[in-house]
C-alpha cells in the first residue's frame, strides 16, 4: 500500500519516579536514604531509510507511545531507561506541525535521523537530597512527562527527474525500459495510481533517479482524475520530462493536451510551471508521429515562453530514441547538480547511497523483448542511419529512426549491445 501523507501523534515515554527509601539493616542504625532515581523515558526517533517507500506503517496506527522509564527503588537501585522507539520513514519525508503548518524537519538523507519527542527525565530518589544538614531527606521527585507532538508526515519523493503527462502517454513503459522498476503498464488511463521510483544507471559512474507519477488531466487542479495529489512527488525534481502521446485514444489533440498539462502545472505551483522541461513524443513507431512532431515544433516556435524546450521522439516499446533521451537527461541532471554544488546546496541524497541489488537496473539485459527492435543497441544503431524524418530539427536534435531500420542480428559483434 502506498501512503504518502499521514497524521500521527507521538508521545515519548514518561520518566520513572524517584524512590523514597531508607536503608534498614540489622546493625546499621540510621542507614540513611537509599532511594534510587527513576529511569528516563524512551524517546521517539524518526530515521530516513532507503528501501522504505511509503508511510503505510503509520496509516493504521495514529498514536505512537514510547516506553516509560522504570521507577527507582530502594538500595540505590535506579530505574531502567525506557526503550527508544525508532521508526523508519522514506527519504524525502517532511515532518509538519499540525497546529501551525510549519515544517519541523525534512528527512532527505539516508540515515538522517530526528528526535521528534524526547523522553521525560527520570525523577530523583531521596538519596540525592542527603546533605550535611539533612541526613534523612523525605524528598524525591517524580518523573517528567515525555514530549507529545501532533504532526503530519508527508512524503515528497526524492527524484532528479519527474515523468509527467496525460494518462496512457507511456510514462510507466519508459520507466520500465530505462530502469529496473516494474510499474504496472496497461492500455487504459490511470493504470498508475501511485508514484514509482526507478534508478537509471547511464553508465558505471552516472545515474539518476526518476519518478513516474499518475497521469494528469485537464481540470486536475479542480480535483479531476487523481488531481494534483501526486505532483508533490516531482516537486523536488530539477527536470520534468513531459510525455506526449501522438494519437490519444480519446481523440484529443496532442498539442492541446500538452498545453493543458502545462497549465495544470502552473496552477499547482508557478515554480513547477517554470521548471526545466524536456518534451518527449512517445510511441514514435506509429505513423502520425512525424506530423505531430512538426506541429509541436511549430507550437514551440510560436510560443515565446516554450520555444526553447527541447523535443524528442521515442518509442519505448521498440526502444528507439531512448539512448539520446537518457543522455540528454543525464547531462541536464549533471548540470543541475553542479549548480547546486556551486550554490552550496545539498545534492539529491539517494544517488549517494548503495542501492540494494534487486533495485539496480540491469541495462545489459533489457527488461522484456517486444517487437522486432527491442534492445537499446538498436537505438544506438539507429542513430548511425539517416532518419526517415531526415533533417536536423530546429531544436537541434535528429529524430530517431523508426523501427523499419534493419534489426541487429544475434551475434553481430559490431552491434554495441551495451548502453554507453
Ligand atoms: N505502440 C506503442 N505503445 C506504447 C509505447 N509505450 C507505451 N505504449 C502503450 O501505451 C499504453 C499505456 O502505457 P503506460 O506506460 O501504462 O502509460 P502511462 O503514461 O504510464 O499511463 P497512466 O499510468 O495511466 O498514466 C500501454 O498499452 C503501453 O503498452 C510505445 O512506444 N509504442
Ligand atoms: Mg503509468
Amino acid at each position: 500500500m502506498f501512503i504518502d501523507r499521514v497524521e500521527v501523534e507521538f508521545t515519548a515515554g514518561k520518566g520513572g519516579d524517584g524512590c523514597m527509601s531508607f536503608r534498614r539493616e540489622k546493625f546499621v542504625p540510621r542507614g540513611g536514604p537509599d532511594g534510587g532515581d527513576g529511569g528516563k523515558g524512551g524517546s521517539i526517533v524518526l530515521e530516513a531509510r532507503v528501501g522504505v517507500n511509503s508511510l503505510a506503517m503509520f496509516a493504521n496506527r495514529r498514536f505512537f507511545r514510547a516506553e516509560k522509564g522504570k521507577h527507582g527503588e530502594g538500595s540505590l537501585r535506579h530505574g531502567r531507561k525506557g526503550e527508544e522507539m525508532r521508526l523508519y520513514v522514506p527519504c524525502g519525508t517532511s515532518i509538519i506541525d499540525t497546529a501551525d503548518g510549519f515544517v519541523i524537519k525534512d528527512l532527505t538523507h539516508p540515515g538522517e535521523e530526528f528526535v521528534i519527542c524526547r523522553g521525560g527525565r527520570g525523577g530523583h530518589g531521596n538519596a540525592r537530597f542527603k546533605s550535611a544538614t539533612n541526613q534523612t531527606p523525605r524528598q524525591r521527585t517524580l518523573g517528567g512527562d515525555g514530549e507529545t507532538r501532533h504532526v503530519i508526515m508527508q512524503l515528497k519523493s526524492i527524484a532528479d527527474v519527474g515523468l509527467i503527462g496525460k494518462p496512457n502517454a507511456g510514462k510507466s513503459t519508459l520507466l520500465s525500459r530505462i530502469s529496473s522498476a516494474r510499474p504496472e503498464i496497461a492500455d487504459y488511463p490511470f493504470t498508475t495510481k501511485f508514484p514509482n521510483l526507478g534508478i537509471v544507471d547511464v553508465d558505471q559512474e552516472r545515474s539518476f533517479v526518476t519518478a513516474d507519477i499518475p497521469g494528469l488531466i485537464e481540470g486536475a487542479s479542480e480535483g479531476l482524475g487523481l488531481g494534483h495529489e501526486f505532483l508533490r512527488h516531482v516537486e523536488r525534481a530539477g527536470l520534468l520530462v513531459h510525455l506526449v502521446e501522438p494519437t490519444p485514444v480519446d481523440g484529443t489533440d496532442p498539442i492541446e493536451n500538452y498545453s493543458a498539462i502545462r497549465e495544470e502545472l502552473r496552477q499547482y505551483d508557478t515554480k513547477l510551471g517554470e521548471r526545466d522541461e524536456l518534451v518527449v513524443l512517445t510511441k514514435c513507431e506509429l505513423d502520425p508521429d512525424r506530423e505531430v512532431f512538426e506541429r509541436l515544433q511549430q507550437h514551440f516556435a510560436e510560443n515565446k515562453v516554450e520555444h526553447e524546450r527541447e523535443l524528442f521522439a521515442i518509442s519505448a516499446a521498440s526502444e528507439i530514441g531512448l539512448h539520446d533521451l537518457v543522455e540528454e537527461i543525464m547531462q541536464r541532471v549533471t548540470r543541475r547538480r553542479q549548480e547546486m554544488l556551486d550554490a552550496g546546496e545539498d545534492l539529491n541524497p539517494i544517488r549517494e547511497v548503495d542501492v540494494p541489488t534487486e533495485t539496480k537496473p540491469s541495462r545489459r539485459t533489457p527488461p522484456h523483448k517486444s517487437g522486432p527492435t527491442s534492445s537499446l543497441s538498436n537505438d544506438k544503431q539507429a542513430r548511425d542511419i539517416p532518419s526517415i524524418w531526415g533533417k536536423q530539427s530546429p531544436m537541434g536534435r535528429t529524430l530517431a529512426t523508426p523501427p523499419s531500420q534493419p534489426t541487429p542480428q544475434p551475434g553481430d559483434d559490431d552491434n554495441p549491445d551495451e548502453h554507453p
